[in-house]
């Protein structure tokens, strides 16, 4: 098989030297394929020819995948054999808090929508902000229902505000000028998911974007299935190909939006404030009181507004009591590492 042709066609569904490194000399003869769906006891995966087969060794367990994953397949039996490491990972804690249940992988983009209305919280977009970050998308802030608003530059512009550099796109997500207006993040082998409050308009777009409509049977947001004995499982996210060549994942799974364990998060969402704290006179300023604290010099300037600097305190504090610590050999604390 000619392994370069097979190369360029992969990159269609995401495929990029970042994993194709990853492949062993051992490796050559195996496949890889993209992970489209993650049920509680099989795996749907695609490669270039669309839905492919991929069966399970007996010791695998299908939490340990995420959609969006790189795997390698045997050609002759389609038996997955390796994971790819990730690109990009979303993880939340799973309930009861212990441990992490992953949610998606190899996202490029995440799209946090919300509408141009009362739904706009200040707070819960920098929570995803913070998420984004932390798995190493790029955050672009959704604003639907833009039709509705009287002033949609004033959404905008505060939505602007929330981290530096952000993209900010308003539109009608009913409307098929929805899709020229994301396409910057969903060109060809682009990996983009929608994260938001029930109702903004998550399934509406994602409809639009895969070009199904809203009259189509194509309901995402809360995909159930029953499993073998009739129970209901909710087995959320999917891939689903964008006209324009790109993927949308719908993550009905993030929706507890706990900081934990995310400190580039938020030091990248507060970079105004994280960049100051170095010229602070004191190494372990706390910016609220000491002397030569160049922070409260910038709230003092109009710089940096006081609201921000005190949200970036109470969300670094739940962060630190949240953020599991481990003893390590003589008892110092060790802050666990992220992995992916
Ligand atoms: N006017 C207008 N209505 C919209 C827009 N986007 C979505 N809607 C409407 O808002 C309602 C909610 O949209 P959904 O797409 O179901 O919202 P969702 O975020 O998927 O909600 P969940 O499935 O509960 O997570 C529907 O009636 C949509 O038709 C928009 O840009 N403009
Ligand atoms: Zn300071």
């Amino acid at each position: 098989m000619n392994n370069s042709h097979l190369h360029s066609t992969l990159e269609l569904l995401g495929w990029s030297d970042f994993f194709a490194d990853q492949v062993q000399p051992t490796e050559a003869e195996l496949l890889p394929r993209r992970v489209a769906s993650v049920h509680r006891a099989r795996i749907e995966a695609i490669d270039v020819t669309g839905p492919v087969k991929l069966e399970l060794p007996a010791n695998a367990n299908t939490a340990d995948y995420a959609v969006g994953d790189w795997v390698l397949a045997d050609p002759r039996s389609g038996m997955l054999v390796n994971r790819l490491d990730r690109k990009t990972v979303f993880q939340r804690r799973s309930e009861g808090g212990r441990g992490q249940q992953l949610v998606a992988a190899n996202i490029d983009t995440l799209l946090i929508v919300t509408s141009c209305n009362a739904d706009f919280n200040t707070e819960r977009l920098e929570r995803y902000l913070i998420m984004a970050n932390q798995a190493g998308s790029n955050p672009v802030i959704v604003l639907t229902k833009a039709d509705t608003a009287d002033d949609v530059g004033l959404f905008q512009a505060q939505a602007e505000a929330l981290q530096r550099d952000l993209p900010v796109v308003a539109l009608n997500g009913r409307s098929a000028d929805a899709s020229s207006c994301l396409s910057p993040w969903c060109g060809v082998g682009q990996t983009v998911a929608l994260v938001g409050s029930s109702g903004v308009g998550k399934s509406t777009l994602v409809n639009t974007l895969t070009g199904l409509g809203s009259g189509s049977a194509q309901k995402t947001g809360t995909v159930r299935e029953y499993d073998a004995q009739g129970r209901h499982t909710t087995t959320a996210r999917s891939l689903h190909a964008i006209p324009g060549g790109g993927w949308v994942i719908d993550t009905p799974g993030i929706r507890t939006l706990h900081v934990s364990d995310v400190t580039d998060g938020i030091d990248m969402l507060f970079s105004d404030i994280t960049e100051l704290a170095p010229l602070c006179r004191f190494r372990d300023c706390t910016h609220s009181h000491e002397p030569g604290c160049l922070v409260q010099a910038a709230v003092r300037s109009g710089a940096l507004a006081a609201d921000r600097l005190e949200r970036w305190r109470s969300l670094a504090a739940e962060n630190r009591d949240r953020t599991p610590v481990i003893s390590g050999p003589r008892g110092n604390k060790i802050v666990r590492k992220r992995e992916y």
